[in-house]
């Protein structure tokens, strides 16, 4: 297959990437290269993927004009759509920027891969927020989605009844992949597991949340190995799509997963896993969570991704975090530029 993927100097897009291109796929990547976080370390992703032999396009999900070019260049025969503007609290900063990236982003690609003959089959990135407010415990496909906690959420959900739109007017074969709380090497700085390390490891406090009555919060944290083979999967069983130039000749396939571990972790546990890993203890403040979009947990019921996908998470948190932590103190050796690394940094 050749394969766009957008996103692809990002966290999950650069692993996904080399995945592909390594068991011989052809892989061009798309990416605004924008300063969420540190620009920088999406530069050295890229050069990691260049060195693969893969070639990351500089450009803007909106520039219609520079998707028609790339699509007329390259025939694609899958999207795997993971560029977009990130994180659940950043959004009380800027929520502009979710509507341009995860808006008017996916729309303006979808719009070039129904116009496009043949049109390419899609797998896009959803994300576990859409569960919002859920209190059923694990989270499945079919359950309540219409009451997200943040705006990130919301545009998360926006997407998908996007996608269903375009699935049933123009054929377009689209799977929407709900990812839950991804962690690993050359992650993002933004996370709970990159800023809590680095805060650990210089000796600065770090926050952790509590809900309203003291309740402590948890994530069905998912090691980043199992998300690229969540997506692997999905892109090798897309069926094609069934439009062509904008006319659809018959329905197209429509899928939705869970990908997560399906073992949450309360946060307090998961900083006690950094803690044993960095082999020093955390300056811990708790606080009550702050009113910018999160959810008390989150928890996957995977059954359907496991029957169709043949996806089976298989790295536990301690195992994963050993990983991630090895990698950041490899990669921010003592003085090799570590604050020019976080120069860009938002702190939300
Ligand atoms: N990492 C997680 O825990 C997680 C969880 C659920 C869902 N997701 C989703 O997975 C996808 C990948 O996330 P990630 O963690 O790799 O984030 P990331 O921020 O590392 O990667 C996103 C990439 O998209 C690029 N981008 C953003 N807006 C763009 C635009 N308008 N045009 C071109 N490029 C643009 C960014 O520069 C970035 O490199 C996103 O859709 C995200 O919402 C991530
Ligand atoms: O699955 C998703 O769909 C989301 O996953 C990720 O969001 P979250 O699950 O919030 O990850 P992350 O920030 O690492 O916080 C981890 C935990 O630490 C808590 N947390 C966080 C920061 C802090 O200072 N204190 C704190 O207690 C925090 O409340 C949470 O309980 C992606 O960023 C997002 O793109 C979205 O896609």
């Amino acid at each position: 297959m050749t394969v766009l993927v957008t996103g692809a100097a990002g966290f999950v897009g650069s692993h996904v990437s080399l995945a592909l291109k390594k068991r011989g796929d052809g892989v061009v990547g798309l990416d605004n290269f924008n300063d969420y976080y540190p620009v920088e370390l999406k530069r050295a992703r890229a050069s990691n993927l260049e060195q693969a032999g893969i070639f990351i396009v500089e450009g803007d999900l909106n520039d219609q004009n520079l998707l028609m070019k790339l699509f007329k260049l390259v025939h694609f025969t899958h999207i795997l759509h993971l560029a977009a503007q990130a994180g659940v609290r950043y959004a009380v900063k800027n929520p502009l920027a979710y509507v341009h990236s995860n808006v008017g982003g996916f729309v303006t690609l979808l719009e070039q891969c129904k116009n496009s003959q043949p049109q390419p089959a899609i797998v896009y990135a959803s994300s576990s927020s859409v569960y919002g407010l859920n209190s059923k415990v694990p989270f499945s496909e079919d359950d309540r989605t219409d009451h997200p906690a943040s705006l990130y959420a919301a545009t998360k959900k926006a997407d998908e009844v996007l996608a269903h739109t375009y699935n049933h007017i123009y054929g377009l074969s689209i799977t929407a992949l709900r990812f839950f709380t991804v962690y690993g090497p050359w992650g993002r700085p933004d996370m709970a597991y990159f800023s809590f390390t680095r805060n650990i490891v210089e000796g600065k406090p770090i926050t952790i949340f509590q809900g309203p009555h003291g309740e402590e919060l948890a994530r069905d944290f998912t090691f980043i190995d199992d998300i690229v083979k969540g997506c692997v999967a999905s892109l090798d069983t897309a069926l094609p799509s069934t439009g062509s130039g904008g006319k659809k000749h018959k329905k197209a396939q429509f899928r939705i997963y869970n990908l997560g571990n399906t073992q949450p972790v309360k946060v307090g546990d998961f900083v006690s896993i950094l803690e044993k890993h960095l082999k020093k203890k955390a300056i811990r403040n708790i606080i009550p969570m702050p009113s910018t979009g999160d959810v008390m947990f989150t928890h996957a019921n995977v059954t359907r991704a496991k029957h169709d996908l043949g996806y089976n998470p298989s790295t536990d948190l301690s195992t994963g975090l050993h990983i991630f932590v090895k990698w950041y103190k490899s990669y921010y050796k003592e003085g090799a530029g570590h604050e020019d690394m976080l120069k860009g940094y938002k702190p939300y």
